[in-house]
């Protein structure tokens, strides 16, 4: 089933039972983090964008808005992949908003301690997630609070969840209100190791609460199995505006990101964004 929560967006919009606001506590003694990443050539560092600054944007016109029929696979015990589920339109929405955020303070930075295959740029909505201090601390990159997880991104998340759940067997996948969104940028040499979502806490592993995960543009291989032996893991391509989900049986499944295939973004949501060589990856969960 598409999403359509985002063409609601004209309505006002409602707060979500769930929603996180602004973390209140003290950010004194808060480590700062370096936050931008690109030198401007004049010794100042800038914002990481996701999208090229120097290129013209074209609206989504009616022939080009029209997203590939949703499809889906089930992968295990609660785990499937919702292909096409992101409508182009929700697509180019989710780009903007992320540039938006990702470019105010507490937006897009490189964690010092992401290992060297690893070269993602990262932001949070809701709580805060770094690899380095998992979520035991709230700054964000310079210090500041993550700002709350946007509408748009909880409600996709909340509706992809009831759609999986219709497809899968009862009570295979419990709901789940994200109180956190982590954000990924990974260019075409970026990768994520085979680990396992084990920082939330114990009662949402126990209840297996679902892990969303959104795809915006190039295409990602996706590792996944319960086992670490790369041999025997299972392979998966993520397409832009494909959601992978897992929870319950598959809480714990082991995953990663192996490769990025360049140029495989659709055109129609690069032209309406600009958004640069890359994939932009949205995780949601509750912690
Ligand atoms: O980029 C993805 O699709 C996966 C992200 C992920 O596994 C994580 O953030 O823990
Ligand atoms: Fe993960």
């Amino acid at each position: 089933m598409n999403h359509s929560s985002f063409c609601r967006l004209i309505r006002p919009m409602v707060p979500s039972t769930c929603r996180v606001g602004r973390q209140q506590g003290p950010l004194t003694g808060i480590l700062k983090k370096q936050y931008h990443s690109f030198a401007n050539g004049l010794g100042e560092k800038q914002p990481f964008s996701l999208i090229w600054p120097w290129m013209k944007t074209e609206p989504l016109c009616e022939s080009s808005t029209s997203t590939p029929r949703p499809t889906y696979e089930i992968l295990g015990p609660g785990m499937i992949h919702l292909k096409n589920y992101v409508s182009l339109k929700d697509q180019v929405d989710i780009v903007n908003i992320c540039q938006k955020w990702g470019m105010e303070s507490g937006g897009f930075y490189k964690p010092s301690c992401q290992n060297g295959a690893d070269n993602r740029q990262h932001m949070c909505f809701g709580r805060n997630w770094d690899p380095e201090t998992r979520y035991d601390n709230i700054y964000t990159s310079d210090g500041s609070e993550p700002p709350p997880i946007p509408y748009e991104l909880t409600s996709l998340a909340e509706t992809a969840i009831q759609d999986a759940q219709a497809h899968l067997e009862e009570d295979e996948l419990p709901s789940m209100c994200p109180d956190t969104c982590s954000v990924s940028f990974y260019p075409l040499d970026g990768r994520l190791g085979l680990h396992q979502d084990l920082d939330e806490n114990s009662d949402a592993l126990q209840k297996g609460l679902p892990v969303v995960s959104i795809s915006i543009g190039y295409m990602a291989e996706f590792l996944y199995g319960h086992t670490r032996d790369e041999q025997k893991l299972n392979k998966v391509w993520l397409q832009s505006g494909d959601v992978i989900i897992f929870g319950g049986k598959s809480r714990l499944v082991y995953h990663g990101v192996s490769q990025i295939c360049p140029y495989s973004a659709p055109q129609p949501l690069v032209s309406a964004t600009a958004l640069r060589a890359g994939r932009l990856s949205l995780t949601l969960r509750t912690i």
